[in-house]
């Protein structure tokens, strides 16, 4: 079967060969059966094409599933399937199960194969696009794992780092130290997404855990010079010549390649236009595009001082976990989706730094939330907050979801710590 990624020029073009993932599933008896609607190109966090249409959210068919696996993320939560997989460059494994309700976890870059899989942007450096599973419950997701980190994978794939899956450490008793923080300053999230992650850090607390307030570095230099700056370095040349190139392009996604590509000087008039009254969103548009090969290097090089001093914030608290919020609102509209990027920051960090992270759901949005959201004003009631606040208004009942971090190639410790926040906060 053909992979499109929503886009007609592959209708006819399936794989010659199964991706390493699926070799290494069959082998031990799984039956593929069904391959789930994305976003076209896959760089959404929505889930509609002019191909196979739109995926609604299976809580509320005016709502998206969240994408970019959205299709897979719905099918699971209605029952249809046991387990899933998606790539996440952004989010795409994350963001989706959260909005459905499941749980979601992004491994760290190479643990587990993605050869033989299609990208959205091949060749991208710097922000680590990684498979990763989705299933109903954490111990799913930890035999999803388990299943894929086996010597055949390790000999189909050379260039995965062959660590089988260590159960001992999922399963470990031992007392927990856990960071938290429960907002962002570059996008306050909404507020169910900040109470999802008080009520998670009450009840590890209460289970003897020790939660320590984290608050990540330089937040600004991470989402805007880095992320986003190194996510469209091509300015959205891939995008727009190898994917969508004499195609339709979906009505939802439109907006997003517009910005993507968006010439240099016209972001910047925009930006100084826009800075008096949204400076964040001034910012976000009118950073400089990555110009030379030597200017990349410099942005890849930052990067990884990037990572250091992360990583050395880390170690000065003597911590090796994270809790924090999944994204910054609960499942949004469809036509909201290329809107609210900035709320995927919860997300792309751990792409840019390479950290294995899952989300489970722990609560809904209450009335209370939804009142709550009437003084909410985000960032400064900016453009992006006013699209943020515009998608959450209404959304009782939906699932919210927490995000679990771990430290590189700890996939293990990070599926422990959402068994935990799972057990101690089920939905039920
Ligand atoms: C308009 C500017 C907003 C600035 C926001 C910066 C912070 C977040 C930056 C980027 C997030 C990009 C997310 C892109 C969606 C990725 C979806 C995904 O994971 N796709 C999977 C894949 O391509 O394999």
């Amino acid at each position: 079967m053909a992979t499109t990624m929503g886009v007609t020029k592959y209708l006819d073009s399936p794989a010659d060969e199964d991706a390493v993932i699926v070799q290494v599933l069959k082998k031990q008896g799984a039956v593929p059966f069904v391959k789930t609607n994305v976003p076209q190109t896959l760089l959404s966090i929505g889930c509609s094409n002019p191909v196979f249409g739109k995926t609604l959210n299976p809580f509320d068919p005016t709502r998206s599933p969240g994408g970019s696996s959205g299709g897979e993320a719905a099918l699971i939560k209605g029952g249809g399937s046991v387990l899933g997989f998606g790539s996440d460059v952004g989010g795409s494994v994350r963001v989706p199960a959260h909005f459905c309700g499941i749980c979601g976890f992004k491994p760290t870059g190479r643990r587990i194969s993605d050869r033989g899989l299609l990208k959205g942007s091949p060749g991208m450096q710097g922000v680590i696009s990684s498979p990763g599973v989705m299933a109903r419950d954490v111990d799913s997701l930890a035999l999803g794992m388990k299943a894929l980190l086996v010597p055949d994978m390790f000999l189909l794939d050379p260039q995965v780092v062959p660590i089988p899956f260590r159960q001992e450490t999922y399963e470990d008793k031992k007392p927990m130290r856990i960071g938290y923080f429960t907002s962002l300053r570059f996008c306050p999230p909404t507020p169910s997404m900040g109470r999802a992650v008080i009520m998670a850090k009450e009840a590890l607390k209460k289970a003897g855990h020790t939660l320590v307030a984290f608050d990540p570095p330089d937040e600004f230099r991470a989402f805007i010079d880095l992320t986003s700056r190194l996510i469209t370095a091509d300015n959205g040349r891939t995008v727009s010549t190898m994917w969508l190139d004499d195609e339709v392009i979906d009505e939802y996604l439109e907006g997003q390649i517009r910005v993507w590509t968006m010439p240099h000087y016209l972001r910047k008039i925009q930006g100084f236009l826009l800075k008096p009254f949204w400076p964040r969103v001034a910012r976000s548009f009118s950073h400089r595009l990555i110009g030379s090969v030597y200017d990349l290097w410099q942005r890849l090089a930052e990067r990884e001082k990037y990572v250091e001093q992360f990583l050395d914030e880390l170690k000065k608290k003597n911590l090796d976990l994270l809790l924090c919020p999944a994204f910054g609102a609960p499942a949004c509209k469809p036509e909201h989706a290329g809107k609210i990027m900035a709320a995927a920051a919860y997300t792309s960090l751990f792409n840019l730094l390479n950290f294995p992270a899952g989300v489970v759901p722990v609560t809904m949005v209450t009335e209370e939330d939804d009142r709550m959201l009437d003084d909410w004003r985000g960032y400064g009631n900016d453009a992006f907050d006013k699209f943020i606040k515009e998608t959450t208004k209404g959304a009782v009942g939906l699932p919210v979801a927490v995000q679990c971090v771990g430290l590189p190639w700890q996939e293990e410790r990070c599926l422990r710590l959402m068994k935990e926040v799972e057990t101690l906060c089920s939905l039920g």
